[in-house]
């Protein structure tokens, strides 16, 4: 539709771009072909008529012509699960846009789960709910199933001291199953692995995050949840925890192979005795659990069931730790297809003095993503900075229709 009615298009003051259509409009009925027009370009603002026969629009910054494989639609299609990771820079507002597309897809019919990894968690905030006791709670207001989770690292770590204090340590094996990790609990036999966690050691938070992730990710229980979202924690958590499942895979090895050497070592020595050699089936359960891990890694780094969306506000400092986010997450091979840009001041109608130079500012900035070779081939999703405070179901659904078009 647009290529048959493009003119012409040029760059105009105030890095904005004037798309003029050769295709008679009758001026009543602008807001027809003027509105299909804005469902194919990103951040498309209709100003004035210019001419009887021409509209030109206004379009802030450059103009992408939006991939339809970058729209709402294509992250709704299909009842096979998908997982979607928000991630970016403290306070940017990944919390806000898992919450709204978690909303969103329950909206669409998509029984969802939104899950906070992040140890510092606002999404009781988001929701404006009570969401901090470890386990799935529904959200309330909405037709359809939604419910989170704020993983609680503390609580986690505070269940296991006193499991491992009770009945001399067996119920620890009880918390790791809980956990999905009952055969790392076989492991450790009668370790007062409590006391480790008086100090306790880098990655454990990433670790229990994980472990409850697999647990969703694996148990039938949850298998009626079609779409995922997880709200991560700053980047460098989630870096991290995208990539303990290899770390664990290698460590998992390395105890897999020591085990190996020394079953082989004791079945030399009980064959030189005449003894015939005992079954080894602790590198089984290592191996199944190496294979969940693999498992789970495999599948958020699969284009079909995951992808990492990067959220980020227009400021130099943001936009260089979404590079670098991105940068990481390409090496992890991580799929990345969109970066959110949130927090866009609208342009000024007061005159206000502040609001133009933070705006020509945050446009700067926006250039930078176009010039950044890990953004730049990025679909960017423009969300402005609206005047109300984004909580409770009725702004998350406001907040989703800004950013999941
Ligand atoms: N487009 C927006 N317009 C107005 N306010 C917004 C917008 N996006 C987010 N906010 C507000 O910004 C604040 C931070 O948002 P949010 O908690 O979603 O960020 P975050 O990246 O998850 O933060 P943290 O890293 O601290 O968890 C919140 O008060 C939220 O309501």
């Amino acid at each position: 539709m647009l290529s048959r009615c493009l003119r012409s298009i040029s760059r105009i003051p105030g890095n904005l771009i004037l798309i003029t259509l050769s295709h008679y409009i009758p001026k009543p009925q602008n807001n027809i072909p003027c509105h299909r027009i804005t469902a194919s370009l990103t951040s498309v603002s209709v100003l004035t008529c210019k001419r009887p026969n021409t509209v030109p629009l206004q379009v802030r910054s450059v103009a992408t012509i939006v991939d339809p494989a970058a729209r709402f639609d294509e992250m709704v299609i299909g009842p096979q699960r998908k997982y979607y990771f928000l991630g970016g820079k403290g306070g940017v507002g990944k919390t806000s846009c898992a919450a709204s597309l978690a909303v969103k897809f329950a909206d669409h019919g998509h029984p969802t789960i939104v899950i906070s990894t992040d140890p510092a968690h606002s999404l009781s905030d988001s929701f404006a709910q009570d969401l901090a006791g470890g386990d799935l709670v529904p959200i309330e207001g909405l037709n359809s199933p939604l419910f989170a989770l704020e993983i609680n690292p503390e609580k986690a770590k505070e269940d296991f001291r006193t499991s491992s204090q009770k009945n001399g340590g067996s119920a620890v094996k009880d918390f790791m199953n809980n956990m999905g990790l009952g055969m790392l609990a076989d492991q450790f036999g009668d370790l007062k692995l409590g006391e480790l966690l008086d100090t306790p050691p880098p990655g454990l938070d990433e670790a229990i995050a994980i472990s409850k992730v697999m647990q969703i990710v694996e148990s039938s229980q949850y298998s009626m949840f079609s779409r995922i979202v997880f709200d991560t924690a700053p980047t460098g958590h989630t870096l991290r925890l995208l990539s303990l499942p290899d770390f664990l895979d290698a460590s998992i090895g390395k105890i897999m192979k020591f085990k190996q050497k020394l079953a082989s070592a004791a079945s030399t020595f009980k064959s030189v005795l005449g003894k015939a050699a005992e079954q080894q089936d602790v590198p089984d359960k290592l191996q199944q659990l190496r294979e969940r891990m693999t498992k789970v890694r495999d599948l958020f780094r699969d284009s079909n069931s995951t992808e990492f969306v990067i959220v980020t506000i227009p400021s130099v400092m943001a936009i260089n730790e979404s590079s670098r986010l991105h940068a990481s997450l390409r090496k992890e091979c991580v799929p990345v297809h969109r970066l959110i840009v949130n927090q866009i001041l609208p342009p000024s109608v007061s005159g206000c003095k502040f609001c133009t130079t933070k705006r020509k500012d945050q446009m700067r900035a926006i250039d930078m993503i176009r010039n950044d070779p890990e953004l730049a081939n990025l679909r960017i999703i423009e969300a402005d900075l609206v005047d109300l405070e984004i909580r409770g179901v009725p702004a998350l659904k406001f907040m989703g229709d800004i950013v999941w078009r």
